[in-house]
């Protein structure tokens, strides 16, 4: 069956509905495809991290992280939020198995090239092994995107960088749940979204500051497993989990990133 790659955005972690959890559950019963999620949870953390008073900085939408930051970015990630997101999925009677990807070495990474994130880390390798053994036993995959480096070392992934990475390697499409439509651009003062964006296109809106904060690792990271083998990307609205299902029929929704030239908007 064909897998999918749901990266769960953590600016909608805590509003998708229980249609969210009930269609991913329906997908895999119906063998429509089967879905393999990653999570992020960055408003989560920033919460956790002001409660602690240390203060959150970001670099082109990238938590600096000391090893401070790391430990409370795991405690939230692949704890509450991992164990939440696996408990919505069993309360639809769907059997969801948590991990991080410091487990099993799912996730395999090396210091980003920067300088000044700390441990922030770009992924090496992905031990597929796991997710298909969880799959095969009939479960959802529920990955927090915390990495394993060398010896015990562990780096803190972005989760849009995370979930591309474990598309490329299972080689399979690519939906990023957040909490907006798509792309947006107010043109003539109207808010249009761009349904097909190129990397071109994707550049040229980073440039003009359309695309800023959060959304731009999800684009860089969508387009660069674009490279990596995945077939399509695209942005969805969690709050509308219809719209996955309109997306895998084909209707025009969200935004979706190819390297195909298509109409602009
Ligand atoms: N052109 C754009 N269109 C839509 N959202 C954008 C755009 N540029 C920046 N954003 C911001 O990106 C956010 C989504 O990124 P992020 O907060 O990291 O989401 P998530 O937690 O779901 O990964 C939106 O809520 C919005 O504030
Ligand atoms: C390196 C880095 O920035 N990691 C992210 C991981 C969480 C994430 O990506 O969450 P979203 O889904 O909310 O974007 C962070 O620490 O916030």
């Amino acid at each position: 069956m064909t897998k999918v790659v749901f990266k769960v955005g953590g600016s909608i972690l805590q509003e998708l509905p229980k249609a969210f959890y009930e269609l991913l559950i329906e997908l895999k019963e119906k063998k429509i495809c089967e879905p393999v999620i990653v999570h992020g949870g960055g408003p989560e953390i920033n919460q956790a991290l002001e409660q602690m008073n240390i203060e959150s900085t970001f670099v082109d939408g990238l938590r600096v992280t000391t090893e401070e930051v790391l430990e409370v970015a795991q405690m939230v990630m692949s704890g509450t939020i991992n164990k939440r997101i696996v408990s919505s999925f069993q309360n639809q009677n769907g059997k969801a198995i948590g991990l991080s990807g410091v487990d099993g070495n799912l996730l395999q990474a090396k210091q980003i090239q920067n300088g000044k994130l700390g441990f922030v880390g770009e992924v090496t390798k992905v031990e597929t092994f796991w997710i298909d053994m969880i799959l095969d036993a009939g479960g959802i995959p529920v990955i927090s995107p915390i990495a394993a480096g060398e010896g015990e070392t562990r780096f803190n992934i972005n989760g849009d960088t995370a979930a591309g990475a474990v598309a490329e390697a299972l080689g399979c499409k690519l939906v990023l749940i957040s909490n907006i439509p798509g792309v947006m651009e107010t043109i003539d003062q109207k808010e249009v979204i761009h349904h097909h964006l190129t990397k071109k296109d994707v550049e040229a809106l980073i440039d003009s500051g359309v695309i800023y904060g959060g959304m731009i690792p999800k684009v860089r990271s969508a387009l660069a497993s674009l490279q990596g083998g995945v077939e399509e990307s695209v942005i969805l609205n969690g709050l509308e989990p219809n719209d996955i299902l309109k997306y895998l029929d084909g209707e025009k929704v969200g935004t979706i990133l190819s390297e195909k030239e298509f109409e602009h908007v």
